[in-house]
This record gives structure tokens, sequence and C-alpha cells, in this order.
């Protein structure tokens, strides 16, 4: 066994055991794209099946975006048969025209083909590099905490499968890492032709950007953005809780307005989140940093005050106990 192989084989072994992330016996679908992540994903926990008693099953989706997605698909199988392990593949009926789009619709056929074969979790190859991208790719277009937030190690599906695990055991390896962990393992990898498109932002910073961070301001640089996003993230839910904390004594939403003396005693933080928050449930708009900011002004601002106007027309005025907003019914 090479050092490599060690190493990863019992840093993923340490986090199943205290993150209690796939017990043993479990059924498990492996979701495999046939890159270097997922393939990593599906060997290691071949190694490690073992001593975990697991069944594993393997599943791809083929979105048809490229020619030559059939012989992806036919990489995927045997893949998995060489390892003894039954593969699936979903072919989509409708075209996908997003990487959203496509998202949604691989986690509604995870979900199914779980419930089909009894799977209680479904793993993907998400890696800390990932994390740590999708931070970045946030911080540039502009956020605030939720948009930081990490993936989560565990979490339900959601939707039509709560009771289904959604589990990426990979999160703190890095691309480099289980680019190396493929090639000991003398494990092929699918090469996605469109990973190599740099007008696709993500491409741009995989390749480009991410191996400067680790040549020239840290070699962990994954590790430690992807730390940031994990702490993004729980910070993230407990000021979560605080707005749901205080969101009935601020909110009126027959009126609809926001009462003014107890939100001049939150901290700004509070209040921006409160307001964001009464915007998207009372007039359907997602409030950009200026519009929360424009009503954060009138919290101590005098009576008949006006803000500049929100999407939608909407003006809010300073009539205490309340700042007001239009009723549009
Ligand atoms: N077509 C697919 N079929 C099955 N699972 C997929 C598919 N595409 C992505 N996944 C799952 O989601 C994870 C993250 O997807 P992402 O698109 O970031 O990875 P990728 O670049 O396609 O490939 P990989 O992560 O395997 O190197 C993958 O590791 C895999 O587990």
């Amino acid at each position: 066994m090479s050092q490599a192989w060690g190493d990863i084989h019992a840093r993923i072994h340490t986090n199943l055991r205290q993150r209690l992330l796939l017990p043993s016996t479990a059924r498990i679908l492996i979701a495999v794209s046939g890159g270097q992540d997922s393939a990593c994903l599906l060997k290691l926990l071949v190694d490690l099946k073992p001593h975990w008693a697991w069944r594993l099953e393997v599943i791809h989706c083929n979105h048809r975006w490229r020619d030559d997605a059939n012989d992806n698909a036919e990489f995927v199988q045997a893949l998995s048969h060489r390892f003894d392990l039954p593969c699936h593949v979903r072919v989509t009926e409708q075209p996908l025209t997003s990487e959203n789009q496509a998202r949604a619709w691989r986690y509604t056929v995870f979900g199914k083909l779980a419930r089909e074969l009894g799977c209680t979790h479904v793993v993907t190859g998400h890696t800390a590099t990932d994390q740590a991208e999708t931070l970045l790719l946030h911080l540039f277009r502009g956020t605030g905490l939720g948009g930081l937030g990490g993936m989560a190690w565990s979490r339900s599906l959601g939707g039509a499968y709560p009771d289904i695990q959604l589990v990426r055991p990979l999160l703190d390896l890095t691309r480099p890492e289980t680019a190396q962990f493929c090639q000991e393992q003398g494990l092929d990898i699918w090469l996605d032709s469109t990973n190599a498109n740099l007008n696709l932002r993500r491409n741009r910073l995989r390749l480009e950007i991410m191996p400067q961070l680790r040549d020239y301001f840290n070699p962990q640089a994954d590790r430690v953005l992807a730390q940031t996003a994990t702490l993004c993230q729980a910070e993230q839910d407990y000021l979560d809780q605080e707005t749901q904390k205080h969101y009935t004594t601020i909110v009126n939403e027959a009126i609809p307005g926001l009462a003014v003396n107890p939100l001049q005693t939150l901290h700004p933080a509070l209040q921006r989140r409160l307001i964001r928050a009464f915007l998207q449930n009372i007039f359907q708009i997602t409030p950009q940093f200026d519009h929360v900011e424009v009503i954060s002004n009138l919290i101590f601002a005098p009576k008949n005050s006006q803000s500049s106007p929100l999407p939608k027309g909407i003006v809010a005025w300073v009539d205490p106990p309340w700042i007001k907003f239009p009723d549009l019914g």
C-alpha cells in the first residue's frame, strides 16, 4: 500500500467514523460522473467496504450535453463492473439548459433510484476544492454570509426524499489529492471536454486561479477556504435562528410595516436580515444590498422620511412606531 493511499484511506475512514456519515451495513448509492473526484470516491468506498459491510450501487446521469455522453456512461459502467458493482444509467428525456437544471434533475434521479433500490444514502464526490471554488465565485459575485456557507458533510436529500441522506465523504480532500490518488491507483478517469473550456468561470478558477493561489498564497488554499465556508455556514445558521426569533415582534404583515423601536435595539446585522426577510416575504422580491440599506437608513430617521424607490416601485416611509410600506394587495 503506498503512503498516499494509506493516508487518504485513513482520513476518510476517520471522517466516516467521527461524523457518523455512513453506518455499517448501509445500502449506498454512489453518484459517479467518471471524473477524478467521483472515481476516487468509488475506489475509496470499494476499499473500505469490507470493514463497513456496505452494499454499494452506482448511478450515472447522462445529460445528453456532449456527443460523447454515451461513451461517458459506458466508461462509468465499465469502471463499476471492474469493482463488481451494479451500475444504473439514467438519460434525461427533456433537454437540460443550465447547470442548475441539470443538478436539480440529477438529485431527483438520485432520490428516485435510491428509493427503488432501498438505498438510505447517496454519496457524491464533492471536495474541499469545490467548497473553495464556490466560496470564491460567490464572493466575486457579491454576497452576504449566506452565499459563503459551504456544503454540508451530510444532509437530507429533501423534496420528495427527506428520508434519504446526501453524504459527501471527500469534503476535506483537495482535487490535487484526488488526482494523485487516481494516478497512484492506476484508475482511469473520464476527461470531460467541457472542463477545459476557460470561458466557464468555474473552469477558469479551477485551472488557472486555484493553482496560483496554492503556489503564491498558501499551498493549503483549498482547505483554508473550505474551513472558512464551514465557519460561515455555522454563523449563518445561528443568525437565521436569531432572525426567526425576532421576526414576529418586528414585522406586521397586515400594515405592512416594521416596528421601529424594537428594530432600533438590534445589531445592524440582524436589522438587515429582518428587512431582507420582510421584503422577500411581503413583496416577493430578492433585495439587493442597496435596497436593504435604503430601508436601514429609515430606522433612525425622523417622521415622514421616505426611502428611494425599491423594485416594483415600492417606497417606504417613517410613521412612528412603524416604517410603513404600501399594501400591494
Ligand atoms: N453526470 C453525473 N452522474 C452522476 N453523478 C454526478 C454527475 N455529475 C456530477 N455528479 C456527482 O456530483 C459530484 C460533483 O459534481 P461536479 O460536477 O462538481 O463534478 P465533476 O467535475 O463532473 O466530476 P468529478 O467530481 O467526479 O471529478 C460528482 O463528484 C459526482 O458525485
